[in-house]
């Protein structure tokens, strides 16, 4: 299993000063959220650790080792990402398109195998999309997408995931259900690196957080230590209340 780590991080946002560098070490077995408000820079992370944006300075490695040293089909072996936005390039099913996580794994030109056809199958069951292979992915609704996408990441078997907003067009079952099974992915020894804007999900099935404030600061750590209400009230800049519900905090934002 790989971690990953980054080593002095700025993530480069045009036109905005340099933020703190980041120094994040995610290991196998966590889950982490990032949470802050819209524009701070959760999604340029999360492509910068993809190696799909360059860093403004400093670097980010898997086991020790430079992104950008490794080839890129290694990169796509232990690292795969959940986008929060999504173009239909060309018409294809939902099968074909779980498919495409098994790309990494096969030689150019070689076709998928039952073993990967298998696998695909047994990801869109786990998302319940299983009924759905044969459709058009242009035919389903904005959440069952959202849950192919994931089945794709979960076809491709990468060691890290990272995921832009999972929870996205989720209803709460389908949220839950795709929480309880990062978690289990977590537990498998995977790692789990996710944007997410639902506090009170960050609070329940994440371990560790980062925060993203838009003056470019950003604390980390174990997610008990960064859910103090007051740090929360000045990430999203709005007053919350705080209960508890299963001994874990549920934040609700006050009305006026
Ligand atoms: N290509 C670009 N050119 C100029 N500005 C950009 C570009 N890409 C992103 N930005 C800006 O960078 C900032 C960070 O964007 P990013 O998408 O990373 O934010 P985010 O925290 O994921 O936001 P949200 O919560 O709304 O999804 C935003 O202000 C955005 O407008």
């Amino acid at each position: 299993m790989t971690t990953l780590t980054t080593d002095n991080l700025i993530i480069d946002i045009p036109g905005r000063a340099p933020g703190s560098p980041l120094n994040l070490e995610v290991q196998p077995g966590q889950v982490w959220g990032v949470l802050g408000p819209n524009g701070v820079g959760k999604t340029t992370l999360l492509h910068t650790l993809a190696g799909l944006r360059a860093p403004h300075r400093g670097e980010v490695l898997l086991d020790g080792r430079a992104l950008g040293s490794l080839k890129r089909k290694s990169v796509s072996q232990q690292l795969g990402l959940v986008f929060q936005d999504r173009q239909d390039g060309f018409p294809a099913t939902v099968l074909e398109t779980a498919l495409i996580g098994r790309h990494p794994w096969l030689s150019s030109w070689q076709m998928e195998t039952g073993e990967d056809i298998a696998i695909a199958e047994r990801a869109l069951q786990a998302l319940d999309v299983g009924h759905l292979r044969d459709r058009l992915v242009s035919t389903l609704s904005g959440g069952e997408r959202q849950r192919v996408a994931i089945a794709t990441l979960m076809t491709q078997a990468p060691d890290i995931w990272l995921l832009d907003e999972p929870s996205n067009h989720l209803d709460l079952h389908h949220q839950v259900a795709v929480m309880r099974l990062l978690s289990g992915q977590a537990e498998a020894g995977r790692a789990v690196f996710m944007c997410l804007h639902d506090l009170n999900l960050a609070a329940r099935w994440c371990d560790h957080l980062l925060l993203m404030y838009p003056s470019g600061e950003a604390c980390w750590g174990p997610a008990r230590e960064m859910l103090v209400p007051s740090a929360l009230e000045s990430l999203y800049n709005q007053t919350l209340v705080t209960v508890e519900v299963d001994g874990a905090p549920v934040f609700v934002p006050v009305r006026s």
